[in-house]
């Protein structure tokens, strides 16, 4: 049979991915295809399964395997090439140097961006799943894969090399293996011993210059681990297909699959290893791994908060034009105070900025601030503007104080989470605002500055760049993320709700 369809590149595809596995039948259903297409179906993709093996398998070990023809596996292949878009394949269990060959010459007759291959050698019970021999034609298989992941004892034979019993150790194993064959390779910590410095089970993406991604996972308490490397290689695939980045595929992946190992215990299958609950978190209610969900979580745990601030009084009097102006200038004069400091803590995130487009964003954004809105503000102000520290309200120093200490010891992804609030509840209060912006509007030019495209796209880039740090975080800074995040919006609840004072009103001339 003739392979007539290519093979179509998987980078940011719309709609569900096809993913296919090629791979060994575990008839536990724990690991090998069974494995691969609940991990594909639970990380979002439509999963499709070409068979090289079937193993008399369950959770005790390996009893028996059938390698059928190599030429069937062909067959399989080309009857998928023939009819189906492959948006990214994983690839498992191959037994034999036949096995190998048909899925070397079906790659390079069908070439695919996004392979992951997952070297299955042995299963954890002990039991051989590769023909000794076929390991020289698996190492030069590797070539095919974007991504490698094997395990440790398996990156040291590929290698050719003792099992690595630290971890900068695999990570070093790793960086080598990578270059040898021009791939990326998952450095995967499940099987270090106790006490190799490491702690947990960290997992690392490796490139030929060194680690891409390094993330350290927590140990899940749970005997029921069989399958995880197949798990982890079909999610992390099928996650690449869906968003098109390895790091965040990589972090969706991991996250997943603890989630899978936390809720292994609630299923009962078989009295030896058993396997992790693909489907757990589907079944309770969780969405699937999406790098979008992150801040569109946090903008719904916000949800009040947000319809609580349509109910101020200066926002409800601001829309209707009815706002004395007074309390304006006030509300301008604590602004004007606030962006000083904002710009400041805007600095500091250009400053610690990864890359050179997200330096140039915080520092236009620092100056924009200082530049056009304060100009904006001093020339509304009865006295000209330049507020002295003496007339700062309680809750602008009360935010002031909150971004300073962000600013002072938090991480980028940590400032970034803290600044957002400023951009995304103004823009969204500006759009909702902008019903009521007409010429003859008293403040139209404030309205206006927050209703602008302009300060939507810096809005949109805001929360790309803090979606994407959040993606590239531990779990702990996630967290010291959300919590920033939080803090700052209910300190513009606060900011929108304050009444001038008598001290400000004095130093303002009110
Ligand atoms: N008990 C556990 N808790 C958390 N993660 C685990 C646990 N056991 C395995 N993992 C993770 O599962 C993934 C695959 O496991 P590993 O044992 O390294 O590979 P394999 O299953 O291929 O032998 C790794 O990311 C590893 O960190
Ligand atoms: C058919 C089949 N394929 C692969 C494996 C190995 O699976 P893995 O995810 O490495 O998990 P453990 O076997 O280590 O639990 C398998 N057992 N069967």
């Amino acid at each position: 049979m003739d392979s007539m369809t290519p093979t179509v590149p998987a980078r940011q595809r719309a709609g569900t991915p096809n993913i296919l596995s090629i791979a060994g039948s575990d008839p536990s259903g724990g690991a090998g295809i069974q494995a691969d297409l609940k991990s594909i179906a639970a990380c979002g993709g439509y999963g499709m399964a070409a068979l090289t093996a079937l193993t008399a398998q369950n959770t005790r070990g390996v009893l028996a395997v059938h390698t059928p023809p190599a030429e069937f596996l062909t067959h399989q292949l080309d009857a998928l090439t023939a009819d189906v878009r492959i948006d990214a394949v994983k690839i498992g269990m191959l037994p034999d140097a036949a096995t190998i060959a048909a899925v070397s010459a079906w790659l390079r007759a069908n070439p695919c961006p996004a392979v992951v291959l997952d070297p299955v050698m042995v299963a954890s019970s002990g039991d051989r799943l590769t023909e000794d021999d076929a390991v020289a034609a698996l190492r030069t298989l590797l070539p095919v894969a974007a991504v490698i992941t094997p395990n440790l004892p398996e990156l040291a034979v590929l290698l050719g090399e003792d099992t690595a019993t630290t971890w900068d150790a695999a990570l070093d194993q790793a960086r080598r293996l990578a270059a040898e064959h021009g791939t990326l390779v998952l450095a995967k910590g499940g099987h270090l011993p106790e006490g190799d410095g490491a702690g947990g089970c960290p997992d690392a993406l490796v490139g030929p210059d060194g680690v891409v991604l390094e993330l350290s996972g927590e140990r899940v308490e749970t005997a029921n681990t069989h399958g995880t490397g197949c798990s982890f290689s079909s999610a992390l695939a099928t996650l690449y297909a869906r968003h098109g980045d390895w790091a965040g595929a990589l972090q969706l992946a991991k996250r997943w699959l603890t989630g899978a190992l936390r809720a292994a215990d609630d299923l009962t299958v078989g009295g030896g290893r058993g396997p992790v609950h693909h489907l757990g978190q589907l079944w309770s209610g969780e969405s699937l791994p999406d790098p979008r969900a992150e801040l569109d979580h946090w903008w719904e745990l916000i949800g009040q908060l947000r319809a609580d601030i349509d109910d101020v009084w200066f926002v409800r009097q601001l829309a209707d034009g009815t706002l004395d102006r007074a309390d304006f200038e006030h509300y301008l004069a604590q602004d004007s105070i606030y962006l000083t400091t904002y710009s400041k803590a805007l600095a500091r995130a250009a400053q610690l900025a990864p890359t050179l487009d997200e330096q140039e964003f915080w520092a236009n954004s620092a100056h924009e601030c200082l530049a056009v809105e304060m100009e904006l503000h001093q020339s509304r102000l009865a006295d000209g503007g330049n507020p002295t520290a003496d007339a700062i309200s309680p809750e602008t120093r009360s935010y002031l104080n909150h971004l300073l200490a962000a600013t002072a010891t938090g991480s980028y992804a940590q400032i970034a989470a803290a600044v957002l609030p400023c951009y995304w509840l103004y823009q969204d209060i500006g759009t909702r605002l902008a019903a009521a912006h007409h010429p003859d509007h008293p403040y139209a030019d404030w309205l206006g500055m927050y209703s602008s495209p302009e300060f939507d796209a810096a809005t949109r880039r805001a929360i790309d760049i803090t979606q994407r740090a959040a993606r590239q975080a531990t779990e702990d800074e996630r967290e010291a993320m959300l919590d920033a995040f939080l803090e700052s919006a209910r300190q513009e609840m606060a900011f929108f709700a304050q009444r001038r004072t008598a001290a400000a009103e004095l130093k303002l001339g009110v």
